[in-house]
């Protein structure tokens, strides 16, 4: 494969041969181009049709294991809740079920999905900041492991349905530490300033009155302090010291505690970030928690869902602006947020190989909808795509599907899980007629 021509670009951006050489499941095939594992995503993108979202089952299990081995070798006892929010398809959550991962859920419907896939209730934790009536109730009918309270206001609710229940709901308070973890203002969680947890001053004194409540049983505490972390390891460091004095505090006290609940927030390279290592993250917890002699819990989404799916998309037509090249596709902000919303980063690859040896010039990649913030890259170094020719935008494993709509009547793009050499589509495509489907028309306003 020749390398990419140098091109004068606005941005230090990777080159294709970095992405491809930081990313072990895609390869560069001289015939079938792109591959993910071992099959031709051009294939995908010929029979499935774009977009379409495309994960890889053995990163996952890759990943999996590895943060798996980064616990076990600092010599902890942990358990992976993986964060069904970054990708809730029944076909990771399968994959990530058989290596042994219990769930972290945010809503009803994440939990009845991870039970579906047959990851137990009894090994899932419930996070979030307004869990409804209903949700509670069936955390509890369905024998949730544990559910993070965030305020007095919620655990007198959970206490009240759960003795309506005659039972005693396993809470943990979920601490805000009021660290800073350095990431995007619209995803960091642990400041005072976020809406999530009860402010760490507060929180001995309402992890005593839990205990005094006829329907919790207080189990622990947690924390989550952002997502996609790369400053390394000090905002962790600092969180998890407060933790620990605060689990020396309340066993001062005489009140219980059984496990201490770590968030998740791990980042992933999008471009060139230095992302941590989970035996960082491991040996920072070993280093702050570890001499409580307490199970950890893990609840990462991204580091192990990311790396692990593309979105395959079609150039619809290359525009020539003033001054500006366009490169519009068919995926657009409806199928992938990121880029709109958090001026996120995403790798974009032609997957023919003729065009990673092809000259380079800056574009700016975007999509149909009707919003200039449907741009997903500006200034990019991209060869000339002409119509019809398939790129895919990397590490869109992660919030990727999970945050799409049907913004502009586009219907939800289709979903393939690759195994080796085989893939099957896990979700098809909408259609026009299912999104009209959906919609019910009164009486009054029949034709
Ligand atoms: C409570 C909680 N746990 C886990 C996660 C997963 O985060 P990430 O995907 O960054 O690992 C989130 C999302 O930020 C969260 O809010
Ligand atoms: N959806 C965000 C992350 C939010 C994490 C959930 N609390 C992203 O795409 O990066």
């Amino acid at each position: 494969m020749a390398a990419p021509l140098p091109v004068a670009r606005d941005t230090a951006d990777p080159s294709f041969a970095d992405l491809l050489a930081a990313r072990p499941a895609l390869s560069l095939h001289a015939h079938d181009g792109l591959l993910l594992e071992e099959v031709p995503l051009a294939r995908i993108a010929r029979e499935v049709g774009t977009p379409t979202w495309v994960y890889s089952a053995g990163t996952l299990r890759r990943r999996y294991r590895a943060l798996r081995a980064a616990l076990d070798g600092a010599g902890l006892e942990a358990t992976i809740h993986y964060a069904a929010k970054a990708n809730d398809s029944q076909a990771v959550l399968r994959v990530l079920r058989a290596e042994g991962a219990g769930a972290d859920v945010v809503s009803g419907g994440e939990l009845r999905a991870t039970m579906a896939a047959g990851i137990p209730a009894a090994a899932t934790v419930f996070s979030g900041v307004g869990k409804a009536p209903e949700e509670i109730r069936l955390a509890l009918a369905e024998g949730i492991f544990q559910l993070n309270a965030e305020s007095v206001e919620e655990v007198a609710m959970i206490s009240a349905i759960a003795a309506g229940m005659g039972v005693r709901a396993p809470v943990a308070l979920r601490v805000n530490p009021d660290v800073d973890a350095g990431t995007h203002a619209k995803i960091t969680t642990g400041k005072a300033e976020n809406k999530f947890g009860i402010a760490y001053e507060d929180a001995h004194a309402l992890y005593a009155h839990m205990a005094a409540l006829p329907g919790i049983r207080p189990i622990g505490i947690a924390t989550h302090i952002g997502s996609q972390i790369t400053a390394g390891m000090a905002a962790y460091h600092a969180a998890y010291a407060r933790l620990a004095e605060m689990v020396r505090g309340l066993r001062a006290a005489g009140l219980p505690v059984e496990r201490v609940d770590c968030g998740g927030g791990l980042g992933i390279p999008y471009r060139d970030e230095v992302a941590p290592a989970p035996e960082a993250l491991a040996g920072t917890i070993k280093a702050t928690l570890g001499g409580l002699g307490l199970p950890v819990m893990l609840e990462p989404g991204r580091w192990i869902a990311g790396p692990a799916g593309v979105l395959l998309a079609s150039i619809v037509l290359q525009k020539q602006g003033r001054g500006r090249r366009f490169l519009v596709a068919d995926a657009a902000m409806n199928d992938l947020l990121r880029p709109s919303l958090y001026e996120a980063w995403h790798g974009i690859l032609p997957l023919s190989p003729a065009r990673h040896a092809a000259p380079l010039a800056p574009a700016d990649i975007v999509g149909p909808v009707c919003e200039s913030g449907d741009t997903f890259a500006r200034d990019r170094a991209m060869p000339d795509l002409p119509p019809g020719e398939f790129i895919a935008f990397l590490d869109a494993g992660a919030y990727g599907a999970v945050m799409s709509s049907t913004y502009n009547a586009r219907p939800l793009a289709a979903e393939v899980m690759v195994d080796g050499t085989r893939f099957a589509v896990v979700r098809p495509r909408q259609t026009h007629q299912d999104l009209l489907a959906q919609q019910r028309l009164p009486e009054w306003l029949a034709p």
